[in-house]
């Protein structure tokens, strides 16, 4: 499925753009040379693979418009130039409106074109290099990093604890965290886990139908009391329900709140602190950009959350929430949603994401 459209075509006109400044450069440079090629042995140099002499013919020659013969191109060949920082200060900047376009908030924006320059600036690249592959792997490399902060095997994770792991979904209304709770559910019935889930929204109108009726079509246990009851009593419930019966994951919903009103997240708190879960999930949508990420950032620093789920990803075309959040909060992404069916939740894995960006 075809995910974050905009972004990608923006990385492709920013990946464009400096490779036909770097091979401007390597024109220049070669121009600036007179001296024959025998005199300019290049040192060893760790450098990328070069482009075949076919290749580097057609860049030279269009790229300077001057028609170098087989002889010169041969000289280019063997050149090395170094980038620095004013060639593609222009290129950056465009890269830093792109990404801010697609919603990736400033900070990782800045983040991500510091690193971009870092890894284009200064070294010395041989004339002739696929210039487009240095570029890709300059980004790849950035992205990568911001968004593999403290990644965490969830799989791995719910191998190894101790059972029953409890698991408090938190976030505002309707971004899908019901949805992603029955998705959930479904994905480890489907993984030979037992689970349960707690009916912690009492506070909505409807919520509990909503959840119970999930829970019917999945197959699977709901504890509930009376709507406006005490949310953390029903997490209880079901955490005691869950030891009683050997039961290995309690997944338990909670009344989608504003970061901004108080009372119901010192309702959260007081859930949190009544039944200790082991993990704290945050879900919004992808779709809601800088709003998802500054709402993760004021959750995480109310209740500190491990992990963040983003739904509705195959809506998404910027892809801003998902590289902001992670770096944001410090705490990984664990799944995307991409549709509105059970088994339409993915793992997240940042290599498979960095890698669909320039598929
Ligand atoms: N396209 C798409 N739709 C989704 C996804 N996840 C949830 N939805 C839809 O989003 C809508 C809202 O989902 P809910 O699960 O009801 O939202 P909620 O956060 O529980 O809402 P509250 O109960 O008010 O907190 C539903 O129509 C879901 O089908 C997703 O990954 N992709």
């Amino acid at each position: 499925m075809p995910l974050f459209n905009k972004l990608k075509e923006k990385l492709s006109s920013f990946k464009k753009s400096a490779e036909d400044t770097i091979d401007e450069k390597a024109v220049e440079v070669e121009e600036q040379n007179t001296q024959p090629a025998e005199t300019s042995e290049p040192e060893p140099v760790k450098t990328e693979p070069s482009k075949t002499s076919n290749n580097l013919e057609q860049e030279t020659g269009s790229k300077s418009g001057t028609g170098f013969g087989q002889k010169a191109k041969a000289f280019v060949f063997k050149r090395e130039f170094v980038l620095d920082e004013d060639d593609i200060q222009d290129t950056l900047w465009d890269l830093e409106m792109g990404l801010l376009e697609n919603d990736i908030a400033l900070s990782v924006s800045e983040a991500i074109v510091e690193s971009v320059k870092n890894e284009l600036v200064g070294t010395r690249r041989r004339i002739g290099s696929d210039t487009g592959k240095i570029v890709e792997d300059a980004l790849k490399k950035s992205l990568y990093n911001i968004m593999s902060a403290n990644t965490f095997d969830f799989d791995e994770y719910l191998k190894n604890a101790e059972k029953p792991v409890h698991i408090v979904f938190v976030g505002v209304n309707g971004t899908g965290k019901t949805t992603t709770i029955a998705k959930m559910a479904n994905l480890l019935q489907n993984d030979n886990y037992s689970t349960v889930i707690a009916a912690g929204d009492t506070f909505r109108a409807g919520a509990i139908d909503q959840i119970e009726s999930h829970a019917n079509k999945i197959n699977t246990k709901l504890i509930k009391h009376q709507e406006m009851g005490d949310p953390a009593a029903v997490v209880y419930d079901a955490v005691q329900y869950a030891k009683s019966r050997s039961i290995d994951v309690v997944l338990s919903d909670t009344a989608g709140r504003m970061h901004t009103n108080v009372n119901l997240m010192s309702q959260l708190e007081k859930v949190c602190r009544v039944s200790s879960p082991d993990l704290i999930i945050f879900v919004d949508e992808a779709v809601a950009g800088n709003d998802a990420v500054e709402r993760a950032q004021q959750f995480n620093d109310n209740i500190p959350i491990d992990g963040s789920i983003l739904t509705k990803a195959d809506a998404d075309s910027k892809g801003g929430a998902a590289i902001s959040i992670a770096y944001i909060t410090g705490k990984p992404i664990l799944y995307l949603g991409i549709g509105q069916g059970y088994e339409d939740l993915k793992k997240f894995d940042p290599q498979w994401f960095v890698d669909q960006l320039f598929e």
